[in-house]
């Protein structure tokens, strides 16, 4: 059976970008879903061997349905992280100008990232929200329910549409984060350049466990570059939180915290070590290097032994 790699479609948008990146992916199929739901159910299903998927934007922060998923699917592990740039043009329908548009379709978080051009230059339209950028547009071509559409600017290069305005996003450096899911246990080697991801619950009522968990990591010189929070659904209050630590999980250092976390935390996900996108080196100082901790260890274990200290 040829591997199957499945990413939010149809194709043209952001998330097949993402796929594009993936040396491992070309040449194999790839299968156009229409939610992220289904995409993480081709992993679990193993109808798919990975799924490309958006898990944190620049302007919006994290992605808090596919955060939920991540905590709440067992078994899923990221195997690699993707960055893609996002701008957004405003299409529609031929012959269409942008004073009459009432009704613009936008994949909820597009439109969250083009709010003030919308809201500055049509302040009375109406939002139809669509499963995808590139769904948005393609729904002008089904249906009259929506006069323009929010896509990527590619859009017009494979469909007969109308740019009706450039450049729409809020932000021009908008940077999307996609990472790739797989069942796959195997953890990709370690560059150097790693990232780990986990999600941990602290334990129930006591004052300073958030400061507890976060000492895991700096107590061992462990930098981390994501800290979400996301309520466990259970009762308010209660909240599991989405951490990612520079470093990868054979990194002594990052190890160390893992086994700290674990010994605290009442539950623990551990979603992967892989390769950084932006590939930046880890920085740590020499304190923390892989030598020290393993110097350390074998003091600790000739002292058990009985070995006579010099
Ligand atoms: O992949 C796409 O194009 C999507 O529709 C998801 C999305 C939405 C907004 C920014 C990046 C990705």
């Amino acid at each position: 059976m040829s591997e199957t790699y499945s990413y939010l479609g149809p194709s043209g948008t952001f998330t097949e970008a993402a796929l594009a990146q993936v040396p491992e992916a070309r040449g194999k199929e790839w299968r156009s879903v229409n939610n992220v739901g289904e995409a993480f159910d081709d992993v679990v299903s193993g109808r798919s061997v990975a799924a490309m998927i958006a898990i944190e934007n620049s302007i919006e922060g994290g992605v808090t349905s596919t955060l939920d998923a991540l905590a709440n699917i067992p078994n899923l592990r990221i195997v690699g992280e993707y960055l893609v740039r996002v701008q957004f043009v405003l299409v529609a329908r031929p012959g269409t100008r942008l004073e009459d548009v009432r009704v613009v379709n936008a994949h909820p978080v597009a439109y969250a990232q083009t709010r003030s051009w919308l809201d500055a230059n049509l302040p009375t339209h109406g939002h139809i929200p669509s499963t995808s950028n590139v769904a948005s547009a393609l729904a002008l071509f089904e249906n009259d329910l929506a006069d323009a559409a929010v896509a990527p600017p590619q859009i017009v290069q494979h469909h007969e549409l109308e740019v009706l305005a450039e450049n729409i996003a809020d932000n021009a450096n908008a940077v999307t984060r996609f990472v790739l899911v797989s069942r796959s246990t195997v953890l990709p080697a370690a560059t150097g350049a790693d990232k780990t991801s986990i999600i941990a619950e602290l334990p129930d009522d006591r004052s300073g466990a958030l400061l507890e968990l976060l000492e895991q990591f700096s107590t061992r010189g462990v930098n981390l570059s994501l800290l979400q929070s996301r309520p466990i659904g259970d009762a308010l209050g209660r909240y599991r939180f989405v951490i990612d630590a520079d470093g990868h999980i054979s990194d002594e250092r990052v190890a160390d915290a893992l086994l700290g976390v674990r010994r605290f935390s009442p539950s623990v996900i551990f979603l992967g070590s892989y390769p950084r996108a932006d590939q930046a080196p880890v920085e740590y100082v020499d304190r923390y290097d892989d030598e020290v901790f393993r110097e350390a260890r074998e003091w600790l274990r000739g002292l058990i032994d009985g070995e006579p200290t010099a």
